[in-house]
């Protein structure tokens, strides 16, 4: 799939009955993707960046105001009707098949992607016990909490074999279990039927495990696009430290008063950044005499995708290697 030279603008708004009037934006901003086959690839960025504007070009919903839009050979600018064969598209808003149970919601997504009736029963069983909605099947969508009813709009968008999945926050409102089972599928679906998945998430930590290429957009830009090793070489080698206290910190211990310092604090959590030899040597002062008994928790961990996601912070010119 390739994006070239996207551009989407929403007008400004004069006020009206009590809506505030809006500037105009540029919500996609000359965005040049390239996707392979295969690949889990993300779409990160703070709120607003232009994410889901973007992702509703590719599926057809938006038209851009210039730019091409390539999948499997087709050109979606052109023919955005072909999107629907092309692509499973799971958006922000919840489903039109809110009145429907979860079975016949997913049975039916399946029919309308072509599946005959017994196959279309077959995989909506096998795609409700693979997700863990056994126990809804019989419930109406709008019955549901904001998570079950997420999930099984995953469901259905996992349905019908599509090339392409394009998800828009799949894991919104989820429990751990619920969202566990949402990156497996993800990730079975790469490995056993090679399908390509554009994932937009905010659950950095999480989605990496199955990322391939990451693309952080900040203000309809991309500011970077790499592997998640690549990105991650941006922040060095830095590593995190946090330290968790059971009430006040011990600042009488020289050591844990010189890390205050360097802490970024939130509550009982301080958080360090530093080189790992400094970390190994704080790591010991802080475990070993009198501050360990103040200490509630604390762990050690390499540079993950969220810590180049907050360093990058709209600084990240020239680091879009594609
Ligand atoms: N229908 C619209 N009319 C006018 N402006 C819009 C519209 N939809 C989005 N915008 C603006 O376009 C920009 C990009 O919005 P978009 O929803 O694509 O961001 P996003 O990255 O998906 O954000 P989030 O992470 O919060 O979902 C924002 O400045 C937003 O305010």
């Amino acid at each position: 799939m390739a994006v070239t030279g996207l551009v989407k603008s929403y007008p400004a708004r004069r006020a009206r009955r009590g809506r505030a009037a809006t500037e105009a934006v540029r919500a996609t901003d000359r965005v040049d993707l390239s996707i392979r086959a295969g690949e889990v690839f993300g779409l990160l960025g703070p709120n607003g960046a232009g994410k889901s504007t973007l992702v509703r070009q590719l599926t057809g919903l938006l038209r851009p105001d210039t730019g091409r839009i390539e999948v499997l050979g087709h050109d979606l600018v052109r023919h955005p009707d072909r999107a629907s064969r092309l692509l499973a598209y799971l958006g922000q808003e919840s489903s039109a098949l809110d009145e429907l149970t979860v079975s016949l919601a997913i049975e039916t997504t399946a029919r309308l992607r072509g599946r005959d009736a017994e196959h279309a029963r077959k995989e909506t069983s096998a795609v409700m016990a693979e997700l863990g909605l056994g126990s809804f099947a019989d419930r109406a969508l709008r019955r549901l909490s904001g998570g079950e009813r997420r999930l099984a709009c995953v469901g259905a968008a996992l349905v019908g074999d599509r090339p392409l999945l394009v998800l828009d926050e799949p894991t919104t409102g989820m429990d751990p279990l619920a969202r566990r089972s949402v990156w497996a599928a993800i990730d079975r679906r790469r490995r056993e039927h090679g399908t390509t998945v554009l994932l937009v998430t905010h659950n950095v930590l999480e989605a990496e495990a199955v990322l391939d290429r990451v693309a952080v957009l900040d203000r309809g830009r991309v500011i970077a696009c790499d592997t998640p090793g690549g990105l991650k070489a941006v922040v060095g080698d830095d590593v995190r430290l946090d330290l968790v206290w059971r009430s006040e910190p011990p600042l009488n211990i020289p050591e844990v008063a010189a890390l205050r310092e360097h802490a970024q604090r939130t509550g009982r959590r301080w958080t360090l950044r530093m080189p790992p030899e400094e970390a190994r040597t704080a790591v010991a002062a802080v475990t070993g005499g009198a501050a360990f008994a103040a200490l509630d928790d604390f762990t050690l961990a390499t540079p993950s995708l969220e810590d180049v996601y907050l360093a990058l912070g709209g600084r990240g010119e020239g680091l879009v290697r594609m």
